[in-house]
């Protein structure tokens, strides 16, 4: 299976730094490795104009980090699915921990946005991981299935393997620098490949795994070596051509 390396550039960026980076960043790659798939996640503000920059460079994708699940409609400040994959998104993220603790979304939010995103035409990336005190009180396990189980809920059992994918982000790990362990890393991949084969049976073993939190070039291979280790998603690091590039190829 393809690896995922993505990059989430979060509220970084306006178009003509997203242009700049992005023709870079094709130029630093030149060809994709052929077991890696990549993916920048800009500000919606700045989707098209890496797509642009992307241009016909062979693999390179856009995605967007959030929307709102209707088609269209009075919500003003929300942009729905369909604009996204107008902008030529392929993916889009779910359940990101800044969007559950800093805006609050709740699990069945979370899940609408999966269901609703796959319906309309976008892969999705389910993001889930805990914080700190929850780890600490040994509550790990029930996190994850929790966030696995209500954010899976309304996926069909028939959707392709590669329209789903999760992303194991511990919250104490992001944006920290503090990577988790490869024990700690080891053990909740497994844990979530166990959820998803109980879930969406055979086919779970085929859904990719992510890793995300303080991703960086010097340790990405490392991680990306782990068992149950199909990608990374990338914040800091995924700011500068420079780093990007080498996780791409790490
Ligand atoms: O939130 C992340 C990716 O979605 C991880 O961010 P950092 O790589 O900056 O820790």
């Amino acid at each position: 299976m393809q690896k995922l390396i993505a990059a989430n550039w979060k509220m970084f960026k306006t178009i003509g730094e997203a242009r700049e980076m992005a023709s870079d960043l094709v130029r630093r790659v030149g060809e994709i490795p052929a077991d890696r798939e990549v993916l920048v996640i800009p500000p919606s503000t700045a989707i098209f104009a890496v797509a642009e920059e992307f241009g016909h460079a062979k693999g390179f994708q856009v995605g967007g980090q959030n929307f709102h699940p209707e088609v269209e409609g009075a919500f003003t400040g929300e942009i729905a699915p369909r604009m996204l994959t107008d902008l030529c998104c392929t993916y889009a993220l779910a359940g990101h921990s800044e969007r559950r603790h800093v805006f609050g979304e709740g699990d069945e939010l979370v899940g609408r946005k999966v269901t609703f995103g796959l319906e309309n035409g976008l892969k999705m990336i389910l993001c889930v991981g805990e914080k700190i005190d929850e780890r600490k009180g040994g509550r790990v396990e029930e996190v994850l299935r929790r966030q696995l189980e209500v954010g899976l809920a309304g996926v069909s059992r028939d959707i392709p393997e590669t329209d789903i994918v999760v992303a194991y982000e511990p919250v104490w790990a992001i944006g920290t620098g503090e990577v988790a362990g490869p024990e700690e890393i080891v053990h909740a991949h497994a844990f979530i490949r166990n959820v998803l084969v109980e879930l969406f049976g055979e086919k779970g073993h085929s859904i990719r795994i992510q890793y995300g939190g303080s991703v960086k070039p010097k340790n990405c291979a490392d991680i990306l070596a782990l068992d149950n280790v199909d990608g990374v998603l990338v914040g800091g690091a995924s700011l500068q051509a420079e780093s990007f590039s080498q996780i791409v190829k790490a």
